[in-house]
């Protein structure tokens, strides 16, 4: 379990952030959506301790950051090591044995290369694959989906599904409505630094309805298209 209380976040003058209040449970996929520049990134960046914050995250495990995968939108990676160099370095951080890498590359990827010859998709499978392998019980996943190939899409989504039956907590950022609307038991809608609203699965398809009405409304006829 997380809870977040009070969460603000300002750079210089600028409030990103504006008394967040969210519980995340065990067992539990939790989607965040919003405009682009709404402050998501900059709430899973203070959620996953890489960020200074005011107000109060705290959980039910000892040391959150100990047990937290953060796969950030654009990865970042040393250029001048190889796929498997990087899951070997990440899974020891955490202690877990692992005896062959190869074995658990679902994404295919050539991990024997080095990162800098990856593709940006490649690079954010890498990232996935890294913190999955660590055996994490809090996943932050911001835009997981997005730049990846569609099999991979799909088996991201699974990926997720299985996190939600291992009672482990997931929590995602997309903008695609569909992968969040099949993966996710809540999603919140922030708006301007705060949290608009929280919806459960069974009103998943009233949100997007109105997200459409919202972010559609009468923009199209405005371009006059001819
Ligand atoms: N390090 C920083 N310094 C200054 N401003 C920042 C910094 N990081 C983020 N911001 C600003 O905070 C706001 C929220 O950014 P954030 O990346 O959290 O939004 P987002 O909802 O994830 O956007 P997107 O959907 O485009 O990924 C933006 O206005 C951004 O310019």
């Amino acid at each position: 379990m997380i809870r977040i209380e009070n969460l603000s976040k300002s750079f210089g003058q600028k409030k990103v952030l504006d008394c967040i209040d969210i519980e995340f449970n065990n067992g539990k996929v939790y989607g965040i959506v919003g405009e682009n520049g709404v402050g998501k990134t900059t709430l899973f960046r203070c959620i996953s301790g890489l960020e200074t914050y005011e107000g109060n995250i705290s959980s039910d495990v000892d040391n959150l950051k100990d047990t937290l995968g953060f796969l950030a939108t654009e990865p970042f990676f040393f250029s001048k090591i190889t796929g498997k160099e990087y899951i070997r370095f990440l899974v020891n951080a955490r202690q877990v044995k692992l005896t062959n890498i190869e074995d658990k590359n679902i994404f295919d990827l050539p991990l024997n290369q080095y990162i800098s010859t990856y593709s940006t998709g490649m690079k954010k499978k890498l990232a996935l694959t890294a913190i999955l392998l660590q055996e994490n019980k809090v996943f932050v996943l911001d835009e997981p989906f997005n730049g990846v190939d569609i099999q991979s899409n799909l088996l991201i989504t699974e990926i997720i599904k299985k996190l939600r039956e291992l009672g482990k907590t997931a929590i995602i950022s997309s903008h695609i409505f569909s992968t969040l609307a099949e993966t996710c038991d809540e999603i919140f809608l922030m708006k301007s630094g705060r949290i608009l609203k929280k919806v459960d699965r069974k009103d998943f398809a009233d949100l997007e309805a109105e997200m459409k009405e919202f972010s559609i409304g009468n923009q199209i006829a405005k371009l006059e298209l001819k």
